[in-house]
């Protein structure tokens, strides 16, 4: 079997394997060029769609999906577990090669022109391994800057940039491995950033940052997008970071995307909102009978006359309520509303399964990185030593379509 992150660099040609002749390379910088003065989206996917298996055993994982992202814009992909956000990903990234659609990044087919199409593009990728952990933090973003065909010289400020904005300088020289795991994160995100790409796919960006680190990520990677016109396509199961961070969202659910809009337009269609009141005189059988009628949650007794509940209820349900307490003679204390949020959007909108890249365990093995996983291994191009950078999934790596690897 042959490593996604093998396919992945062969892909953008950084193994020098994929017929980068000098009449190939001024092709394809000719392409990049007349692609970029189209002035297009940075990234356009059409009509993706991926089947895995066949007869009985078929899964479409992906279904006729279609977005575009702008140049600077910092989108937010989210989903349940199995909506399709990986085999998503990974198409656009050239990973796995979908049933039908096209990925244009920039205006460049990725299919057709891998090499132009993914110059510019990076990603950290979950359970990826994105850093060399016997590195100093400064020579990881040298080493991936290289990689990238950069010359790391000559981006040394922007370098010494990344480094003062993630709060990383005085650990430049610092071999990763004697970093905390979440300033390992930052590392991944520096790396990933080092070659000065404008297309980055991040996963769970701010995962085992503290409250601070994950702050002060957030603001600078809004600060990247907003001065570099740096396009970001972050997947996260924490939708305060995706609030804070991104402008849109798309929310994908078995295969299909079922809502791409603003966060703020999305929570403005939300006619359900919520209520937390307080009342006085409740006894056990009003108790009940609001829960019966109502949607009455975190009901919770302060004293032995006073009881704080919270309600979801759109206006109407809501004057239904006040008439149902003043029936019970119950006397309102207090009232708040409380304003919808991502999170119950995301819950609405996908029928209320959880949000994907569910953390817990899957994640926990992502942060130990060193000590070679399989595929860091495998893969050879980056040094066979003990990381590399790819997908999440070993084992859906040997499935047979992914990985053909046929690209015209
Ligand atoms: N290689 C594969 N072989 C068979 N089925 C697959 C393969 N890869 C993904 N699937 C299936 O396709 C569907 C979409 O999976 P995908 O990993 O893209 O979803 P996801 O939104 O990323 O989920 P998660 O949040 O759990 O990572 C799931 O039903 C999954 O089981």
């Amino acid at each position: 079997m042959e490593s996604e992150s093998t396919e992945l660099e062969r892909a953008r040609g950084i193994d020098g394997d994929d017929g980068g002749s000098d009449a190939t390379l001024e092709t394809e910088a000719t392409i990049e060029t007349a692609a970029r003065e189209r002035n297009g989206p940075a990234l356009a996917v059409e009509g993706l769609s991926k089947t895995f298996g066949s007869g009985d055993e078929a899964v479409t994982a992906v279904e006729d999906v279609s977005f575009t992202v702008e140049s600077g814009e910092v989108i937010g992909l989210l989903g349940p577990n199995g909506a399709g956000k990986t085999t998503t990903i990974k198409s656009i990234l050239g990973l796995i090669l979908p049933d039908e659609g096209a990925v244009r990044i920039h205006g460049i087919d990725v299919y057709d022109h891998p090499r132009a199409a993914y110059d510019h593009v990076d990603a950290m990728l979950e359970g990826a391994r994105n850093d060399y952990w016997r590195l100093t933090v400064r020579e990881n973003l040298r080493y991936f800057a290289a990689i990238r065909g950069r010359d790391p010289d000559a981006l040394a400020d922007r370098h010494d940039e990344l480094l003062e904005r993630l709060d990383l300088s005085d650990r430049a020289d610092t071999p990763v491995r004697e970093l905390s795991r979440g300033m390992k994160q930052k590392v991944s995100l520096a790396s990933v950033l080092a070659g000065d790409v404008s297309v980055a796919f991040l996963d769970e960006p701010t995962l085992g940052l503290d409250v601070e680190s994950s702050l002060t990520l957030r603001r600078e990677l809004v600060r990247l997008a907003d001065e570099r016109g740096l396009t970001l396509v972050v997947s996260s199961h924490d939708m305060d970071v995706i609030e804070a961070v991104c402008d849109r969202v798309v929310i994908m659910n078995e295969g299909r995307i079922v809502a791409d809009d603003t966060v703020e337009n999305l929570l403005a269609g939300f006619e359900t909102q919520g209520y937390r009141i307080a009342v006085r005189g409740a006894d056990e059988p009003i108790l009940a009978d609001l829960r019966e009628r109502f949607d009455v949650t975190d009901l919770e007794r302060l004293d032995d006359d006073r009881t704080r509940f919270a309600v979801a209820a759109d206006s109407a349900t809501f004057y239904r309520l006040t008439d149902a307490m003043e029936a019970h003679g119950l006397e309102l204390e207090a009232v708040e509303t409380v304003k919808p949020n991502l999170e119950d959007a995301f819950v609405e909108l996908t029928g209320g399964s959880g949000h994907g890249d569910g953390g817990g365990g899957e994640h926990d093995g992502g942060g130990e990185r060193d000590g070679g996983g399989g595929r860091g291994s495998e893969d050879g191009i980056l040094g066979g030593e003990e990381e590399a950078r790819g997908g999440k999934d070993e084992t859906r790596g040997s499935d047979g379509g992914t990985h053909g690897g046929e690209r015209r």
